[in-house]
C-alpha cells in the first residue's frame, strides 16, 4: 500500500481503516471460491490480506494513519484552540451515548416485540409487512420512528382491515408512542387498560370502529386529541379527562354513553363532539358555547344549545334535588274515620284497582299484537324510547304542510300519501348500515317497505337528483322496483316494493333445523343469474361510474317464482359514508377497504363472494344465531389449492345428483370476481354469459335437481 501523500484527516483514516478491512474480506472471500490467483501470485496491494497477518496489517496501517492524524491535531491545537473544545465537546457527547447504547436497542426491541405481539393476535386484511428481515423504523408500514431511529413514536394503520380486540401487553408496550391512529378498522371488544395511558401519548384516533365497554379512565396526561367517535362505548365520559390540560379535541359522537357531562372547565377544547349517545342531565355552563351539533341525539340531555331543561324535564339529578327546598309535611289531622267512609273508601278502592287490572290486560294484549299493528311512528317512538334509533320522534320531522310531500316513481299505481304510510301497521324487518326497514301494509293489496333513511350526506337538491336517476336505471325486472320517497330537513325515506319471498340470505343461513326447506340448485342458479343480471343492468345503464356498493345476500330478494332482485340500489352515493361496520366487511373487495370508494369491479368482487357464500352456505359475515364467519375468498382458495374442492360445497346440494360440474363451474365465476387484482376480474355483463353457459338445456346433459331429488328420495326413503 503506498503512503497517502495529501493531508490526512481523522475521517481519512477511519475510512482508510474500514476500507483495508472491506478489501481483506472481499479478497479472502473471492479465494475461498478459488477465483484469485495462488498465493505469491496475487498483485501487490492484496499480498498482505492472503496471510494470518491481515487484520493485524490493516490494523497497524489504520493506526499508523491515526498516529499522523493525531499529530495533526496536535499542531492545530496550537493554531486553533476552538476547534479542538468543539472536538472534545463531541467527544463528550458521544461516549454517554454509546454507554446507553445498549439500552436504546433493548428499547427498539422491545418496541418491536410489542407490535408483533399485536400483529400476530389482530387479525387483519391488509397484509402487514412487519417482519425480521426489514428493519421496523424504515420499512414497516404504518411505523413511525424518532429521528435517530431508536424507539416507535407513531402508528398509523387507517382502514387495513384489522379485525378483534387490541390485546393488552402490546401497542400499550410501546412506552414512548406519542400518536395512535388505528381508525376504521373492525376492531372490538374493550381497549385494553395500558393503551391509552401511555405517558407519552398525544393523539389518538380510533373512530369507526367498534369497540365496546368503558371508556379506559387512566389516560396519558399528554393528550391533545382524543378521536373515540362512531364505536359502540357504554357508561359514564370518565371524569379523569377534566385533568387532561393538554385536550384540545374531544370526539365521542355516535357511542352508547350515558350519564351526565362532567364539567370539564379546567380544558381549553377547540372541538368537541358528545353527539347521539344516551347522555342526560344538563349541558354544563362550561360547554355552552359549543354548537348544537356537538349535543343532539341525547334525548336526555337538555339545556343550552339544546332546548331549556325546564321545558324538557328531565329526570332530576340528585344535585338538582338537592339545591330544591324540602316540601314541608303536610299536617296529619287526627280525625277519626266514620264506618261508613271506610267502607265508601273500600269500595272505591277495590273498583280503581279492578279499572287498573283491566287497563293494564288490555294493555297487556294490545303490545302481544304490536308487531302487527302499532304504526311506523309507534315503532320508531317506542324504539327511540328503547335508544336502539338516533333520532327523534319519526313523524316530528314531518312538517304539516309537508304530509303529503311523497314523490311517487313514474308509472308506480300506489295512491296513498305520507300520512296513511305513517299510520299504517308496521313491522321492523331489520335494521341496516343505511337505516331500518318497516314493512308497512297500508290495506291488503298494498304493502310496501319504508326505509328510513339516517346519516344522508345528500343536499335535498342533490337527493331529488339522483332519485330521479334511481327511478330511470332501476326499472329492471332484477332489481327491486323503488315507488317513492320523501326528503325533509330531519327526514328522509324511500319506498320500495315488498318482496314476501325474503332474501337469499334468510333463504340460505336461515331456519337451518327441522322442517327447513333446503334451497335446491336449480333456485341458486336462477337467483344467481337473476341478482347477476340486477347488476350488469345497474352498471350499464347508469353509466362507468355506477355502482350499487352494498352487493351482499341479504341485498337479493327473492321474487314469488324465486327469481333473485337486487334491492337497496343506489343509496351509498347518498351516504356519507360507505358502511364498513364488520357486517359488511367479508363481502368488500380490499382495494375498497383501503380507498373507500366503490367501483364496478368492487361490485364484481362482491357479487363473487355472495356466489361462494351460495355454494357453501357460509356466511362472509356475522349472523345471529351462527357462530361461523369465514373470509370465504381465501377458504375456498386454499381448499381448491389443497384439491379438496369437494369440501367446499353446501350439504345440502350434495344430495342432488350430477350437479358437480355446475357447482364447479360457478365455483371458478365466483373465484375469478374475487381476484385480489380488481382488473382481472370479468364484468358483470360477462359475469351473466358465464352463468348462463352454466346450464345447459333442460334434459340433455343431467336430469333438473327436481328429479334428482326424487331419485334421491326414492333411494333413502
Ligand atoms: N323490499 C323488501 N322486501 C322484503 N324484505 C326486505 C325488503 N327490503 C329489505 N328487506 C329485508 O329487511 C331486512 C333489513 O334490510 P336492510 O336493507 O335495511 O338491511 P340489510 O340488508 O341487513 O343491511 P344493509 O343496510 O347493509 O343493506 C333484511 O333482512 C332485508 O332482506
Amino acid at each position: 500500500m503506498h503512503i497517502i501523500s495529501r493531508q490526512v484527516t481523522f475521517e481519512d483514516s477511519i475510512n482508510f481503516h474500514i476500507a483495508s478491512s472491506l478489501e481483506c474480506l472481499i479478497f479472502r472471500t473471492k479465494m475461498a471460491k478459488g477465483l484469485l490467483p495462488p498465493r505469491g501470485l496475487e498483485p501487490a496491494n492484496s499480498v498482505s490480506c492472503s496471510s494470518k497477518s491481515l487484520h493485524r496489517e490493516a490494523r497497524s496501517e489504520g493506526l499508523r494513519q491515526l498516529e499522523s492524524c493525531f499529530s495533526m491535531f496536535a499542531s492545530q491545537i496550537s493554531k486553533n484552540i476552538m476547534k479542538l473544545q468543539s472536538l472534545l465537546a463531541a467527544v463528550a457527547f458521544l461516549i454517554p451515548l454509546l454507554s446507553i447504547f445498549p439500552h436504546v436497542v433493548a428499547d427498539l426491541d422491545s418496541d418491536r416485540q410489542a407490535l408483533l405481539e399485536f400483529a400476530n393476535s389482530v387479525p387483519h386484511i391488509r397484509k402487514l409487512n412487519w417482519n425480521l428481515a426489514l428493519h421496523i423504523c424504515y420499512s414497516w408500514a404504518g411505523v413511525t420512528c424518532n429521528k435517530d431511529g431508536t424507539r416507535v413514536i407513531a402508528i398509523h394503520l387507517p382502514a387495513v382491515g384489522l379485525f378483534g380486540p387490541i390485546p393488552a401487553n402490546s401497542i400499550g408496550k410501546l412506552d414512548a408512542l406519542k400518536v395512535l391512529s388505528l381508525r376504521a378498522n373492525y376492531l372490538n371488544g374493550s381497549l385494553p387498560s395500558d393503551l391509552l395511558s401511555i405517558p407519552s401519548l398525544q393523539s389518538v384516533y380510533l373512530q369507526h370502529n367498534n369497540f365496546s365497554g368503558d371508556i379506559p379512565v387512566s389516560l396519558s396526561p399528554r393528550l391533545g386529541v382524543l378521536d373515540l367517535s362512531f364505536n359502540s362505548f357504554t357508561g359514564k365520559i370518565p371524569t379523569t379527562i377534566k385533568s387532561l390540560s393538554r385536550l384540545s379535541v374531544l370526539n365521542l359522537q355516535f357511542n352508547s354513553l350515558t350519564g351526565e357531562i362532567p364539567s370539564l372547565d379546567t380544558l381549553k377544547l377547540n372541538l368537541l363532539n358528545l353527539s347521539y349517545n344516551m347522555l342526560n342531565g344538563s349541558v354544563p355552563n362550561s360547554l355552552q358555547k359549543f354548537p348544537l351539533s356537538s349535543f343532539v341525539g341525547n334525548s336526555r340531555l337538555c339545556g343550552t344549545p339544546l332546548i331549556s331543561c325546564s321545558l324538557n324535564s328531565p329526570s332530576p339529578s340528585p344535585a338538582a334535588d338537592s339545591l330544591s327546598p324540602p316540601e314541608r309535611p303536610k299536617t296529619v289531622t287526627s280525625k277519626k274515620l266514620s264506618t261508613g267512609t271506610i267502607i265508601a273508601i273500600a269500595v272505591v278502592a277495590s273498583s280503581l284497582i279492578f279499572l287498573l287490572v283491566l287497563v293494564i290486560s288490555f294493555c297487556c294484549l294490545k303490545k302481544k299484537v304490536s308487531d302487527n299493528t302499532s304504526t311506523i311512528k309507534e315503532k320508531v317512538a317506542l324504539a327511540n324510547g328503547g335508544r336502539s334509533e338516533k333520532t327523534e320522534d319519526f313523524g316530528s320531522g314531518v312538517p304539516d304542510a309537508e304530509k303529503n310531500k311523497l314523490v311517487f316513481f313514474e308509472g308506480c299505481a300506489y295512491s296513498f300519501n305520507l300520512e296513511d304510510l305513517l299510520r299504517a301497521s308496521a313491522e321492523v324487518l331489520g335494521k341496516g348500515s343505511y337505516g331500518t326497514a318497516y314493512k308497512a301494509v297500508l290495506d291488503e293489496a298494498t304493502i310496501v317497505v319504508v326505509k328510513r333513511l339516517r346519516e344522508v350526506g345528500a343536499a335535498k337538491k342533490e337527493f331529488e337528483q339522483h332519485m330521479e336517476i334511481v327511478g330511470r336505471v332501476g326499472r329492471h325486472p332484477n332489481i327491486v322496483p323503488l315507488r317513492a320517497y320523501y326528503y325533509s330537513k330531519d327526514e328522509k325515506l324511500l319506498v320500495t316494493e315488498y318482496m314476501p319471498a325474503g332474501s337469499l340470505s334468510a333463504a340460505l343461513h336461515g331456519n337451518r333445523g327441522i322442517g327447513r326447506t333446503p334451497l335446491d340448485w336449480d333456485t341458486r342458479l336462477k337467483i344467481s343469474l337473476g341478482a347477476a343480471k340486477g347488476i350488469a343492468h345497474i352498471h350499464t345503464e347508469g353509466g362507468v361510474k355506477f355502482t350499487h356498493g352494498n352487493i351482499k345476500s341479504s341485498n337479493v330478494l327473492l321474487t314469488r317464482d324465486q327469481d333473485g332482485c337486487i334491492s337497496d340500489f343506489g343509496l351509498t352515493p347518498l351516504m356519507n359514508y360507505i358502511p364498513f361496520k364488520y357486517r359488511c366487511a367479508g363481502y368488500r373487495a380490499p382495494e375498497v377497504i383501503e380507498t373507500r370508494k366503490g367501483t364496478q369491479k368492487s361490485d364484481v368482487y362482491s357479487f363473487g363472494v355472495l356466489l361462494l357464500e351460495m355454494l357453501t352456505a357460509k356466511s362472509p359475515i356475522p349472523l345471529s344465531g351462527h357462530d361461523e364467519v369465514v373470509d370465504l375468498p381465501r377458504w375456498v382458495r386454499s381448499v381448491v389449492r389443497e384439491e379438496w374442492t369437494a369440501e367446499v360445497f353446501d350439504v345440502e346440494l350434495l344430495k342432488y345428483q350430477n350437479i358437480e360440474e355446475e357447482m364447479v363451474q360457478m365455483l371458478q365465476i365466483g373465484l375469478a370476481c374475487v381476484a385480489k387484482v380488481p382488473d382481472m376480474r370479468p364484468s358483470m355483463g360477462q359475469v351473466v354469459r358465464m352463468i348462463e353457459e352454466i346450464r345447459q338445456p333442460q334434459g340433455e346433459t343431467r336430469p333438473s335437481s327436481e328429479d334428482s331429488r326424487s331419485k334421491d328420495s326414492n333411494a333413502h326413503p
